[in-house]
């Protein structure tokens, strides 16, 4: 019933995830796997993104590519163009406007189709005066710091991917064709948001257009709501200087307009950094550890991580029981389900500060809680649920609305008094 991991960051259009009804999770590309057969390149920074093939000794540089309009328009417009750049299904496709940003996609036909269509309605991304600078953070490289208290519920971040690139890129194609492609998708990006896709860090090596999207990209479907689902990498530079916490201050989601949100989950003090989670924060400490160091290529020195054997021996702990719990409240059918469990899971949430995935304990407080017939705090907990999901999945979440639904009417809600009459 409650979502584990996935390893795609499933969106609507990206689509609205339910927790009741959609497993999903987010996550920063794991790739290792596939850095291997990636030759070293050397990256000498000029407008042509000049690249030396280190093994063959060959200088070559990337074509400037010729623009098709696909529409009638001016480039100055929000509008798509192709370019010539076409390796089998896959082109480039680029749109200086979009917000005064820009945003290059490499992918096929029909993901650029709902790629556009998701783009249609205008978003406000515009949140005011930052509360946070770039700061050096010990054994992490750059990050974020708050200068000013943050409060629980405030957004912090809202922006559009600069390079969307399908997943199938990387498995059909040959590296150099791939190195072209994604070259010249950056080389159409208007000039400043360029230079802010190349400003961000690589951490594995090799090809640096490549390395920065395999550092700093979020796995993203495309098209779930045409029950298709195009996996695709989205790259937010605005979102790249968010290090790791496996019990992190933010969460984040990407709307169906491939907007990335992210959103204070508590409180945070001036000085304290901010935090995404890059993983399932429900495995336990070891599994964590393995996963970014085999997957994501760093020794996770989070708070979570670097605690004493005691504390992640009690952490791992709560996490065996989140689990069983769940499962327990999960089964509609359970003889174990009582309001005493429904209390120790939400208690158990609190305790390890999953306050990132929250939601998904008060909805499932919410269900349970209906289904024996207890409106009060079956409409408390639904009520916790749309707040917390808000932050966490977006307003348009399925799960945010059906908690809203009972919320507002417990008992014409399809669990009302369930466990009692079957
Ligand atoms: C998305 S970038 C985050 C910003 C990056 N620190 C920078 O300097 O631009 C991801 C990279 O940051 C580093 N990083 C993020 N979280 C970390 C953590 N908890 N512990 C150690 N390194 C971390 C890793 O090198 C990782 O590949």
């Amino acid at each position: 019933m409650r979502p584990r991991q996935s390893l795609f960051l499933s969106m609507s259009a990206v689509s609205a995830r339910a927790l009741v009804h959609n497993p999903f999770t987010k996550e920063i590309c794991p790739w290792t796997s596939l850095l291997s057969p990636f030759t070293p390149y050397s990256y000498a920074p000029s407008d042509e993104f000049r690249l030396l093939d280190q093994n063959k000794n060959t200088e070559w540089a990337t074509a400037q590519p010729t623009q098709i309009p696909i529409r009638d328009h001016d480039l100055h417009d929000d509008v798509w163009i192709r370019t010539h750049h076409c390796v089998d299904e896959y082109c480039v496709y680029s749109n200086a406007g979009l917000f005064g940003q820009g945003m290059a996609v490499v992918t096929n036909p029909q993901s650029q189709r709902l790629i556009e269509q998701s783009q249609n309605s205008t978003v406000h991304i515009g949140l005011g005066e930052p509360k946070f600078r770039v700061a050096q953070i010990p054994g992490k490289g750059n990050g974020l710091i708050a200068n000013d208290t943050i409060r629980r519920g405030e957004p912090i971040i809202a922006s559009k991917p600069a390079l969307l690139v399908h997943q199938g890129v990387f498995g059909d194609l040959e590296l150099e064709d791939i190195y072209q492609l994604l070259e010249s998708a950056v080389d159409n990006l208007p000039t400043a948001r360029k230079a802010s896709y190349l400003a961000q860090a690589g951490k594995m090596g090799g090809h640096r257009i490549v390395d920065i999207l395999f550092t700093n990209s979020y796995q993203m479907n495309v098209g779930e709501h045409h029950h298709e689902a195009f996996h695709h990498y989205g790259n937010f530079p605005a979102a790249s200087l968010f290090n790791h916490d496996c019990r992190p201050n933010l969460a984040f989601y990407i709307d169906d307009n491939l907007t990335y949100h992210t959103h204070a989950i508590r409180d945070i003090k001036p000085g304290e950094e901010l935090t995404v989670s890059y993983l399932d924060p429900f495995e336990p400490r070891s599994a964590r550890q393995e996963r970014t160091r085999h997957s994501l290529g760093f020794s996770c020195s989070c708070s979570q991580c670097s605690a004493s054997q005691k504390e992640i021996d009690a952490s791992d702990a709560r996490l065996r029981s989140i689990k069983r719990i769940e499962a327990e409240l999960g089964d509609f059918n359970s003889k174990l389900a009582s309001p005493a469990l429904i209390e120790k899971l939400v208690a158990l949430y609190e305790k390890e500060r999953l306050e990132f995935k929250i939601s998904g304990a008060y909805t499932l407080a919410a269900l349970n809680y209906n289904l024996f017939g207890q409106a009060e705090p079956a409409q408390k907990y639904a009520k916790l649920a749309v707040e917390a999901g808000r932050l966490e999945n977006g307003p348009d979440a399925l799960d945010v609305r059906e908690m809203q639904d009972l919320c507002d009417d417990p008992k014409t809600h399809w669990t009302w008094d369930l466990r009692r009459y079957g």
